[in-house]
């Protein structure tokens, strides 16, 4: 993976079957991406390992949606780190606004996650955000150092630059959502770097990729992009068609 790469993923969430899981990855691994990109997806569990074989060699990453913190044991439905790295992944996403909200996460779960995934040579993608009413009662900086203090705790400054963040506010993800303004994200992901040095010293802190995640477009990504601290753009709706995602990535440095 390029170090200085700009990050363009998508989570393909609950959507895709193991064929059309395998479909589409297939018609990844036959794309090219523009070498400053670091392109990454994210298929359900029932394709993982498929995906795997498909985009191995290829210069697009495969990442696991949530895991278990445990390496094995009786917890029914559950996916372990372990399991996850057999399938040939390298990164796991962690802490995604729906699975706080409709399955329990929290912010120790988390951190939980973050050291396992580390343990196993996983690069965890944390996910963080504020609601829209924290958002409305301007707490989202209080909310957002709370989230990162935790889910970096007890995590090395070694370790640290391994982790990818994404700030995806609740209240700009999905059909209802509406895109952060760039002028908002800005002052967010500015106030990001700063917890993040706070936390980890600033050679750690600073090396750390800030995504930036929410109804994320073709016609948004680039705006997004081209704003200090934002290494990047994790992507839903827009990039689960293939070609689409293909352009939202040539677009972002065009
Ligand atoms: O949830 C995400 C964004 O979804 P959109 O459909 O782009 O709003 C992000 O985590 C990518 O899955």
């Amino acid at each position: 993976m390029e170090r200085d790469a700009i990050w363009v993923g998508t989570s393909w969430k609950m959507n895709k079957g193991p064929a059309a899981s395998v479909a589409a990855a297939n018609e990844l691994a036959r794309m090219s991406f523009p070498a400053a990109i670091q392109p990454f997806v994210i298929p359900p569990f029932t394709s993982l390992k498929d995906v795997c074989d498909r985009l191995s060699g290829s210069r697009v990453a495969v990442g696991a949606q949530n895991m278990h913190w445990q390496d094995e044991g009786a917890w029914t439905g559950e996916i372990s780190p372990t399991m996850i790295s057999e399938c040939g992944a390298e990164l796991v996403e962690i802490g995604h606004s729906e699975r706080r909200t409709y399955f329990g996460e929290t912010d120790h779960t988390v951190n939980l996650k973050v050291h396992a995934a580390l343990r196993h040579g996983l690069r965890p993608l944390v996910c963080i955000g504020d609601t829209a009413d924290e958002y409305s009662y301007s707490v989202t900086n209080e909310t957002l150092a709370r989230q990162l203090k935790v889910a970096l705790h007890g995590v090395s400054e070694d370790d640290v630059p391994q982790v990818l963040i994404a700030y995806e506010p609740v209240w700009a993800i999905g059909a209802s959502g509406r895109p952060a303004d760039a002028a908002f994200v800005e002052r967010t992901h500015n106030y990001l770097r700063k917890v993040l040095i706070n936390i980890a010293g600033s050679s750690a802190g600073s090396a750390i990729k800030l995504l930036y995640g929410g109804s994320v477009t073709q016609d948004n990504a680039a705006g997004y992009v081209a704003l200090p601290h934002v290494n990047g753009v994790f992507v839903g709706r827009a990039a689960w068609n293939v070609e689409h995602f293909q352009a939202l990535a040539e677009g972002v440095i065009a």
